[in-house]
């Protein structure tokens, strides 16, 4: 119930359009067959019947129909139509919301990831990501479409009981209590499908995260023979799924196939009381079956889509924990004040710990403008650290970043990240053009700042030479660029936007020497215009560069040029 109402909370007015559709489809469908009550009367010779039988023949002969058996007929086959074509409304309206809803909680989740710390963003397994915008959004909908349908089906069970109180109170909670029964006895099933319901939320989770870590790793593991283990692991997580499924597949049709058994006990006891023990008459017995069928048709009918709503609703709440705790672990970005790069970057007495592990000690590096700095030191000496501070992806237990001489705790972090351009250390191209490439959705940029892009990063020769130019397709993760042609195109990605500070990590660890030197030498170029700072452990960078750094006990240490003649 607790879903059911959040639901309705959080898409108010989506529920309202969606609700009053199915309202409209299912009044239709009621009055249609109401008429049948006359056509029973007039079918039995009682027209004079007291109840909604007169009431209705009143009614038609107060709008000149008279209601012979053919035209009641007429009505019933036209109130159909018009009931098909509502509910086809109806369903139009669902299926839209069900997508909108799809869409909007996707967006929340990964708009909360996308504005959570970084640090906080590292932990999140990608495959459990996937399976939360993929399979989660898509459960989490249904169970919308679900809760709107129990609303609305109560909505008619409410107001056909009220309807049913004036024509036989009796009849009408005879009917409502044979129906509570029926929902009580049956509640099991429901709860049983709940925990199935989340069983499978949780399996899901594990098994994609699980799988996508499999994936990335599979050719390592295949080489050492380790894919059976993998599989082995995968296949008990599946077999575990397909249990959870079999168990809420087999709560569904026990509750489909108790209802009718159970209805029908009831109603022929409520039959053989009226019958038999009551001697009522022949059209009050109609009425009552009529009403006790319709009440609680439309009760099993409630219950079967509560039942559906408790297999969808974990992966609702899931989904809403995972956009909740991104939220609560979203970046702090209090600086307002607006940055510049016209003097230099300084690193003054800086302290960095990940929880209990010491990274920095005390750092202080000076960074000119126009210059190229070269950063190195030992596997986990804290070199990407030292780019995330750079970045304001983490930020200094003690001491400050000042960019200007003023600190980038007091910067709008997001302007500051405008002025920035990233090469990351493992360049992973879209499976599209190169222009989309460096584009990247940005709205701003053109073809124009492409070009120019690619000038500097020393690309336009290979890339004006291709056939298709700029609108090349790189092929998946770019695998028909080689490695100094994809790394140049993710320099030219990080220079579309005119960045003042390019920061490069290990930008030619994968390159051969002749696309090493081509890099570094480009680099060199673009630091007469722009602030340049590069992780790496290459001699040529090394030798490229005006300043080198060593990272090392939390320190660094500036180091003598001796290997070029920069
Ligand atoms: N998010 C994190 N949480 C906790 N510890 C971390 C985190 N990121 C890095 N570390 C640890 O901090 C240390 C420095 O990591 P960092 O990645 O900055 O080193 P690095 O010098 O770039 O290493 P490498 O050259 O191997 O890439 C490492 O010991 C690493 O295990």
């Amino acid at each position: 119930m607790r879903t059911l109402f959040t639901y309705i909370m959080v898409f108010p007015r989506r529920s309202a359009f969606v609700l009053v559709a199915l309202l409209a489809a299912g009044i239709a469908e009621g009055l249609s067959l109401t008429a049948l009550l006359p056509l029973l009367s007039i079918a039995v010779g009682e027209v004079n019947d007291p109840g909604i039988g007169q009431f209705m023949v009143e009614v038609l002969q107060s709008i000149g129909i008279e209601p012979t058996i053919d035209m009641i007929l007429l009505i019933i086959v036209g109130g159909m139509f018009v009931k098909g074509l509502i509910l086809l409304l109806a369903s139009r309206q669902v299926g839209y919301t069900v997508a909108h809803v799809a869409t909007a909680l996707r967006l929340d989740l990964i708009e909360a990831l996308l504005a959570s710390r970084w640090e906080y963003y590292l932990r999140q397994p990608i495959g459990s990501l996937a399976n939360s915008v993929a399979t989660e959004a898509y459960r989490a909908a249904n169970g919308f479409e679900h809760s709107v349908n129990v609303l609305a089906l109560s909505v008619q069970v409410l107001v056909y009981a009220v309807v049913a109180l004036f024509i036989s109170w009796q009849a009408t909670l005879a009917s409502l209590l044979i129906g509570l029964a029926l929902l009580m006895i049956l509640h099991r099933l429901v709860r049983a499908t709940r925990r199935a319901g989340a069983k499978q939320t949780h399996l899901l989770r594990h098994l994609l995260t699980y799988l996508s870590d499999v994936l990335s790793s599979v050719k390592s593991l295949k080489a050492m023979a380790r894919d059976n283990v993998a599989d082995a692991i995968l296949h008990d997580q599946t077999q575990q799924l397909e249990k959870a499924t079999r168990r809420e597949v087999m709560n569904g049709a026990a509750l489909m196939a108790l209802q009718e058994p159970i209805l029908a006990a009831l109603t022929a006891s409520g039959l053989y009381l009226a019958l038999v023990i009551w001697q009522l008459s022949l059209p009050e017995v109609m009425v009552m079956v009529f009403l006790l069928t319709r009440i609680l048709g439309l009760l099993n009918k409630t219950q079967r889509r509560y039942q559906q709503l408790t297999v969808q609703e974990s992966a609702y709440w899931a989904l809403r924990q995972a956009a909740e705790d991104a939220r609560a672990a979203a970046e702090s970005t209090t600086g307002t004040r607006v940055p510049t790069l016209t003097k230099g970057i300084h690193l003054h007495h800086v302290t960095f710990d990940y929880d209990k592990k010491s990274i920095f000690t005390d750092l202080n590096i000076t960074i000119p403008i126009q210059s190229f700095t070269t950063v190195m030191g030992p596997s986990g000496a804290g070199k990407s650290t030292f780019l995330d501070l750079l970045c304001g992806l983490t930020e200094p237990k003690s001491g400050e970043i000042l960019i200007d001489g003023i600190s980038l705790h007091d910067i709008n972090l997001r302007q500051w990240r405008h002025m920035i351009g990233y090469v990351s250390q493992d360049t992973i191209l879209l499976h599209d053009t190169i222009l989309n490439n460096i584009l990247v959705g940005e709205p701003t940029l053109d073809a124009t700042d492409a070009e120019r892009a690619l000038h500097q990063a020393g690309a336009w020769g290979f890339v004006s030479a291709l056939p298709e130019g700029l609108q090349t397709v790189v092929g998946e993760r770019g695998g028909l660029l080689s490695g100094g042609q994809r790394q140049r195109i993710a320099i030219a990605r990080a220079l579309a936007h005119r960045p003042s500070f390019l920061i490069l990590d290990e930008p030619t660890s994968a390159l051969d020497p002749e696309s090493e030197q081509t890099i570094c030498e480009t680099l060199k170029k673009l630091s007469k215009e722009l602030t340049i700072i590069a992780v790496s452990h290459q001699p040529a960078v090394i030798n490229a560069a005006d300043r080198v750094f060593v990272l090392s006990n939390g320190e660094a240490e500036p180091q003598l040029q001796t290997l070029s003649g920069a």
